[in-house]
């Protein structure tokens, strides 16, 4: 891949700060990590009505979404998966900017990677999620038949299988969805949030 060379960056005129005065809210990334199917999609959405219904302006950034458009050129090789966590931090860092609160919902296996994200971002603007659930209660959710594909052979490089997933070392949360209800894990992140006056 080829760099650019010549380029200036512009200041826009409008601040981050300003933006936030008039959304009235902090705005951040709520980076949910774990293995496929542990309830990252899900969590984020019930977590985004909740903000949606207090008048906090959100979106939710998707794993598979995002590799329909954005990263369809993107496999699940580590460079790939590597260059997959970047850009959506890149996109992340532009939400943030912009003055609102984005959730993200990869499974983000490598630490690095997330820290990377975390390093171009400012200390209250990233707060890593980490959806805690056992591959055997992921494996018999299994919501899109993947895990059975990546058992038969017909999926390589499936993260828990043949694939690495690192645990986050240091999370903001944890939040346990193989014992808690979608309502409960919500709550605890809203809680969360409040805790921190992020809300
Ligand atoms: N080999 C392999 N490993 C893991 N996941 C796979 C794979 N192939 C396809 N899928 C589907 O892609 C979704 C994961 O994409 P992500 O962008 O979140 O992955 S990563 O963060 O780059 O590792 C993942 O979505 P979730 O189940 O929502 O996590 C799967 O639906
Ligand atoms: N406490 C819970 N939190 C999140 N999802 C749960 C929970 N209990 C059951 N589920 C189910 O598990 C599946 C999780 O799928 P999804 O949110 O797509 O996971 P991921 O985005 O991590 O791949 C959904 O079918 C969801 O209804």
């Amino acid at each position: 891949m080829s760099q650019s060379t010549n380029i200036t960056w512009h200041e826009s005129g409008i601040s981050k700060e300003q933006r936030r005065q008039q959304n009235n809210h902090h705005s951040f990334v709520l980076w949910f990590t774990g293995l496929s199917g542990s309830g990252k999609s899900t969590i984020a959405n019930a977590v985004a009505k909740q903000l949606y219904n207090r008048e906090i302006r959100n979106y939710v950034l998707d794993g598979d979404n995002i590799r329909f458009g954005l990263n369809k050129n993107l496999g699940f090789s580590v460079e790939d998966r590597t260059e997959n966590i970047r850009r959506i931090g890149e996109v992340s860092k532009l939400f943030v900017d912009s003055g609102q609160v984005v959730l993200t919902a990869f499974i983000s296996p490598f630490q690095e990677d997330r820290d990377q994200v975390r390093h171009i971002l400012e200390e209250s603007e990233f707060i890593e999620v980490y959806v805690d659930c056992p591959i055997e209660e992921c494996e018999k959710r299994d919501p899109k038949g993947l895990y059975k594909k990546a058992r038969s052979g017909e999926i390589k490089e499936f993260t828990g299988i043949d694939s690495p997933y690192e645990r986050p070392q240091n999370p903001e949360l944890v939040i346990k969805t193989g014992e808690n209800s979608i309502e409960e894990c919500a709550n605890e992140v809203i809680v969360y949030l409040r805790s921190k006056n992020f809300i």
